[in-house]
């Protein structure tokens, strides 16, 4: 059965005006390596951590400014939440479509609350904890191209020709801010459509951004704005001592206009000034050292890296799978081919160099895991490839091969056809990447021996199940197993509304 909402009655949870209040026993492990009559041991003890957390429940007029707004992902999105908050319906060759958020998680998953009378009982994800509606959210954003996003719609040729029409209205007068724009960072491919960009030093076009991000917030009388790169790959920074690896010399770095510091680093600095939550969707390493450690003293959210969308989110499940069932993979071939103007810029070599990083790591902490199958620095052939074939257009086809061994010598092989649509796969991650970034910053915790409440650590490890490459703070674990990513998110969202882990375990049917 599905219900539609629910409150928890618990000693444990407390509603106030203006806040969810919660205590929540944590319950993990804690290891010893003890030599135990001679002999060493590992121990594994059991323990209980109290938490409690706060959540502010005042949700917020959000304004999501999008680096890359005229691209095809800003664009989709854009239009997709159009459709969804004026209940646009249109003709397709088959039926008339309904706009629906279906592939947003917390617009279109649910999660098991529990049983009545036999009977499983499933609400709506978005029901854990009061989120913005994705119908309310104001766009802006840049683009160094200056096509307006309801051209920049029928660039895109993502969305059927009825509903481009009856978007067209909503959307001409939305016109991208001009970027900042440097060639030497993403293929020379894309300087024809660079007709709209910042001029002047890094410093100038970062001090520019921050002016239109106070302008856009002034205009559209926003509580709160997120800003997410969309905006094409670019190829890696080259990490520099003295130059990017801490704040003080990244900042020193802008102020000599080093060419070293990339356009996404640029509004990542930006968004740290401002404390405005900045979010990568691309697979480049703008998270320098020193911008983390800059996000860290600033406490200002920062996540990433790379939207997981198709190809590699079913790869997080598929090797999670193999490997969790004891099957070995022993070699992944991983292509694709696509047509947009993303695979346009991903067929120069430094910028698909940024892909193929992201696109092969994710696989890393599966193997890892599991020493009965691999050996201390084993892994998988791991082979990926971007192809750029403009007639398919958004509709990337990925084909994948897994080869891996079995049983007592035997061999698996599995392969898959699968037609990623590019933007409208990507389109509700975004939605849910601002969606979650925004909530996140609205919640307080603090565990027993800590003194007083705090948010999470701004790199936002939070939204790992939406990303490729998960960003994490220096030191701690990267999970990409996708049933474990949202899990934790689940999990945590449960804690703070009072409810146990769904641990699946249903024992009272035992
Ligand atoms: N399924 C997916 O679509 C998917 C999945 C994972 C990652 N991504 C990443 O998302 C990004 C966008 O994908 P897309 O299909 O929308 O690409 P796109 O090329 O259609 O859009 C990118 C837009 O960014 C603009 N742009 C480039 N550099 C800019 C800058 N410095 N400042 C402002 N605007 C800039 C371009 O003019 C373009 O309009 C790409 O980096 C892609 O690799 C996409
Ligand atoms: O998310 P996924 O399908 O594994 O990976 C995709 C790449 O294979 C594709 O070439 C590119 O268009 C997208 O940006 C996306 O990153």
């Amino acid at each position: 059965m599905f219900i539609e909402n629910f409150k928890v009655e618990s000693p444990n949870v407390k509603y106030t005006e203006t806040e969810i209040q919660s205590v929540y026993n944590y319950e993990t492990t804690e290891l010893v390596h003890e030599n135990r009559n001679g002999t060493y041991q590992w121990i594994v003890k059991p323990k209980s951590v109290k938490y409690e957390f706060k959540t502010n429940t005042h949700v917020p007029k959000l304004g999501v400014m999008l680096v890359g707004w005229g691209g095809n992902n800003g664009s989709t999105l854009t239009g997709g939440v159009i459709a969804n908050r004026e209940g646009i319906s249109w003709a397709t060759k088959d039926k008339i479509q309904q706009a629906n958020y279906f592939g947003s998680l917390t617009q279109a998953s649910a999660i098991r609350v529990g049983s009545f009378q036999g009977e499983e009982i499933y609400a709506p994800f978005k029901s854990l904890l009061p989120m913005v509606n994705p119908d309310d959210i104001v766009f802006g954003g840049w683009d160094i191209s200056d096509m307006n996003l309801a051209d920049a719609m029928g660039r895109a040729k993502v969305f059927d020709i009825d509903l481009q029409k009856q978007l067209r209205p909503y959307m001409e007068s939305m016109v991208p801010l001009p970027g900042i724009y440097d060639p030497d960072f993403i293929a020379a491919n894309q300087e024809e459509r660079a007709n709209n960009v910042i001029k002047g030093t890094k410093k100038e076009q970062v001090a520019q951004i921050i002016k239109d991000i106070k302008e856009f917030k002034a205009a559209t009388k926003v509580d709160r704005v997120v800003v997410l790169w969309t905006a094409n790959t670019e190829r890696y920074s080259n990490l520099v001592v003295g130059l990017n690896d801490t704040t003080e010399n990244l900042l020193a770095a802008l102020d000599r206009n080093e060419a070293e510091i990339s356009p996404s680093t640029l509004y990542a600095i930006a968004c740290v000034m401002e404390n405005v939550p900045f979010i990568n969707g691309s697979p480049q390493n703008t998270f320098v050292p020193g911008l983390i450690d800059f996000a860290i003293e600033k406490n200002s959210l920062i996540g990433g890296d790379d939207f997981k969308s198709g190809q590699t989110k079913m790869k997080s499940v598929l090797v999670d799978f193999l490997v969790g069932a004891g099957i070995k993979p022993t070699s992944i071939v991983s292509y694709n081919h696509l047509g947009n103007n993303d695979g346009m810029n991903l067929s120069a070599p430094q910028t698909f160099r940024s892909k193929e990083i992201s696109k092969s790591n994710v696989v890393d902490d599966m193997v890892n895991s599991n020493a009965l199958l691999y050996e201390p620095g084993e892994h998988p052939d791991h082979v990926v490839v971007i192809k750029y074939v403009p007639y398919v257009g958004d509709s990337k086809r990925a084909m994948d091969e897994y080869t891996s061994e079995i049983f007592m010598g035997g061999k698996s092989t599995i392969v898959l056809h699968n037609t990623c649509e590019d933007s409208l796969l990507a389109a509700p991650i975004i939605l849910d990447l601002v969606l979650l970034a925004e909530l996140s910053t609205r919640i307080q915790f603090k565990a027993e021996k800590e003194g007083k409440f705090h948010s999470f650590h701004p790199v936002a490890t939070i939204l790992s199940y939406l990303t490729k490459a998960p960003l994490v703070p220096p030191g701690t674990p990267v999970v990409n197993a996708l049933s474990k990513q949202r899990a934790m998110l689940e999990n945590i969202l449960r804690a703070c509304v009072g409810l146990a882990p769904e641990n699946n375990m249903i024992l009272e049917y035992k």
